[in-house]
């Protein structure tokens, strides 16, 4: 019998097509990436990869066509509410917000009400300004979303917000963040039991791999009679491991943190004695 492979749909090109693989990489997944091949076949996973457009990846995933995606979960608020959403994947981080020329004086939300908001995502538009009790004229376009109100077809936008230096170049000011998104693992209503399983260690694999990435592994030299402020100061994954030094009055302590929490306590543990901080990546974290 033929062994079922399972369906994954991601961008063919654009923000989140190399990010995406690297992520099915470092999963231990290798794929004869033919650059010009939209579909491809993992060697060592029971994967199929189909490269496609983002903002088509819903109605495949729908349709049942693929069985999962890596895509921007703002596509999936915007046109996918069908959809199941899976592990966040932590890249692509935006936001999708309102923006309206510098110029002009912002007092709330209100001061859209009949305006014309340019847009690629009405739906996510409309639901946010209906909550909000406004109705605003809106039109959708696919691209350049930023430069409407300079050539007078809007009053204002909605449009991805990272840094902000688009905005920013064109004249425009942020006013509302209607939503946060980052990149996330989508998954088909119609997916087959044989098929899930493969998912789910797919799924397991990548948990790994995010895990490993928010993680470092420190090691550090402690003086014994600090040995228990540092140690409070570095939860590990259970306890951190703390062995003898050669020097006496010395210990050596090894753990795993989360990064942002290893620069949060950093001035701490030097304060409390700590030498030779040693920080290393770690490939993978299975918890
Ligand atoms: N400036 C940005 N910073 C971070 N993430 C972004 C940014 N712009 C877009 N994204 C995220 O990446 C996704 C893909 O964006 P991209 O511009 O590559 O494709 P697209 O033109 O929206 O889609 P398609 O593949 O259909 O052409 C978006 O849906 C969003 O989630
Ligand atoms: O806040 P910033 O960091 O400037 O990022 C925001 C910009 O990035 C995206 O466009 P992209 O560069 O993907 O071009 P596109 O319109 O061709 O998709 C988005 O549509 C914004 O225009
Ligand atoms: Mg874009």
């Amino acid at each position: 019998m033929k062994k079922e492979k399972l369906r994954i749909a991601i961008q063919k090109s654009g923000r989140l097509n190399e990010d995406s693989l690297k992520i099915l990489k470092d999963a231990g997944i290798s794929i004869d990436n033919g650059k010009e091949q939209l579909k491809a076949t993992a060697r060592n996973f029971p994967l199929e990869v189909m490269y496609l457009r983002n903002g088509d990846i819903p109605q495949y995933l729908r349709d049942g066509v693929v069985d999962v995606a890596i895509i921007g979960e703002n596509v999936l608020i915007e046109k996918g509410k069908d959809i199941i959403q899976g592990q966040k994947l932590g890249f692509s981080k935006c936001r999708v917000s309102l923006a309206v020329p510098k110029s002009v004086k912002y007092n709330g939300i209100r001061d859209l009400d009949g305006k014309k908001i340019a847009t690629s995502y009405p739906n996510t538009v409309n639901e946010f300004l209906e909550k909000k009790g406004i109705s605003a004229e809106l039109h959708i376009i696919n691209g350049s979303v930023e430069i409407a109100p300079n050539i007078g077809l809007a009053d204002g936008i909605c449009d991805i917000v990272s840094s902000g230096s688009t905005l920013f170049k064109n004249n425009l000011k942020e006013v509302e963040v209607m939503l946060k998104s980052e990149a996330i693992l989508a998954i088909s209503p119609k997916i087959t039991g044989e098929r899930q399983a493969i998912l789910d260690k797919l799924q397991f694999r990548i948990k790994s791999v995010l895990n490993a990435r928010t993680s470092k592994y420190i090691l550090l030299n402690s003086p014994n009679d600090k040995l228990e402020k540092i140690i409070a100061l570095l939860p590990g994954m259970r306890s951190p491991t703390v062995l003898p030094l050669a020097e006496e009055g010395w210990s050596s302590v090894h753990t795993v943190i989360n990064e942002e929490r290893f620069w949060e306590v950093i001035d701490e543990l030097k304060e409390n004695g700590a030498e030779g901080i040693l920080v290393a990546p770690i490939e993978k974290m299975v918890i």
